[in-house]
């Protein structure tokens, strides 16, 4: 895995985002708080979609205070429930008329509920992306638009303490990647990309202290904790500079954005993986 150092390039087409309409899932708290903060404040208005309904329904009116009545609507949703998702959705379009950019941020560490890892991590990234493609792409009359799923460093690279979290950020970055593929191919006028933060000092990181939800590979704790000594904690704001970048920049689709204490980067993936020959 070749980790170019990412220049701010300037690239020719930037999106301007006033008045554009973002939709962000497990957005009350943590990153997903982070990137409805960054798009109001690059003008964007936001729909922020939540299990956590006081807290939603909180930051909301706190949001509303700060960039200007409006901008900004809570509405609860379970993404692993195909219903409220869709309900959600169709709130939103009903709400603001477009969506132009859709983050699919919710996640969780759960090794003992594996499956319901699996559900929200995954297959609700799929669903959120589906949604969003549906309503977006220009051979459905839609405007464009962009993409941007959160996966993270353990999508690129195993993290032992957490095997079921790994498949699925892992899942994130190569359904992404191809999906932007096939929009390419498709024309269908959307960017999808991927963001892989290292660890970020939010409610989550608390995770591997867990037993209940590190099940079997509690034990592993102390392998997480050399892990974080190798990739140091880094904060949600480094973390929406690099999701905004994806959000802006036009040039950019399916790209896998690393952020990493020690700067962030575009991946680059071998077209060949390197591999030891072996004698059958
Ligand atoms: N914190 C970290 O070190 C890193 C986090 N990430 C990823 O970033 C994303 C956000 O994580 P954090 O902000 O750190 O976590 P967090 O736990 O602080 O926030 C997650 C938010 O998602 C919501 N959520 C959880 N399940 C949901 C569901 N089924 N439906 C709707 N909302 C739901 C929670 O209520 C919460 O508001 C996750 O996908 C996580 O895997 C990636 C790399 C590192
Ligand atoms: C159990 C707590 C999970 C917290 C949420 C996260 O997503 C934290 C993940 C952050 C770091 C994962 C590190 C994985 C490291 C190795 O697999 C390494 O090979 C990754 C390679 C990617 C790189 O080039 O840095």
């Amino acid at each position: 895995m070749v980790f170019g150092k990412f220049e701010q390039a300037g690239s020719l087409w930037i999106m301007a985002l006033n008045g554009k309409v973002a939709v962000v899932t497990g957005a009350a708290q943590g990153l997903g708080k982070g990137f409805v903060e960054i798009l109001l404040q690059n003008g964007a208005n936001v729909a922020l979609l939540d299990l956590n309904e006081k807290a939603g329904k909180d930051l909301e009116e706190n949001l509303n205070k700060a960039y200007g009545a409006d901008r900004a609507h809570f509405y609860t949703a379970d993404v692993s429930s195909e219903q409220q998702f869709k309900d959600a959705f169709q709130k939103v379009l009903t709400k603001f008329g477009r969506v132009d950019i859709f983050c699919n941020n919710a996640g969780i560490v759960n090794e003992k509920n594996w499956e319901k890892t699996v559900s929200i991590n995954l297959c609700a990234v799929v669903r959120g992306t589906y949604l969003a493609l549906e309503h977006m792409k220009k051979e459905n009359g839609g405007q464009g638009g962009v993409i941007v799923n959160v996966a993270s460093l353990a999508g690129l690279g195993p993290l032992p303490s957490a095997p079921i979290y790994t498949a699925t950020k892992h899942g994130v970055v190569g359904f992404s990647r191809a999906l932007s593929m096939a929009s390419q191919l498709a024309n269908y006028g959307v960017r999808i990309n991927v963001l892989c933060p290292t660890f970020v000092r939010t409610a989550l990181i608390d995770t591997f202290h867990s037993e209940e939800l590190t099940g079997q590979f509690f034990n592993l704790k102390t392998v997480t904790e050399s892990l974080l000594d190798k990739h140091p904690l880094v904060e949600v704001e480094d973390v929406a500079k690099g999701f905004l970048l994806l959000v802006k920049d036009e040039s950019l689709n399916g790209a896998v954005l690393a952020v990493r204490s020690t700067g962030t980067g575009i991946v680059s993936f071998p077209t060949e993986i390197p591999k030891t020959p072996v004698s059958l």
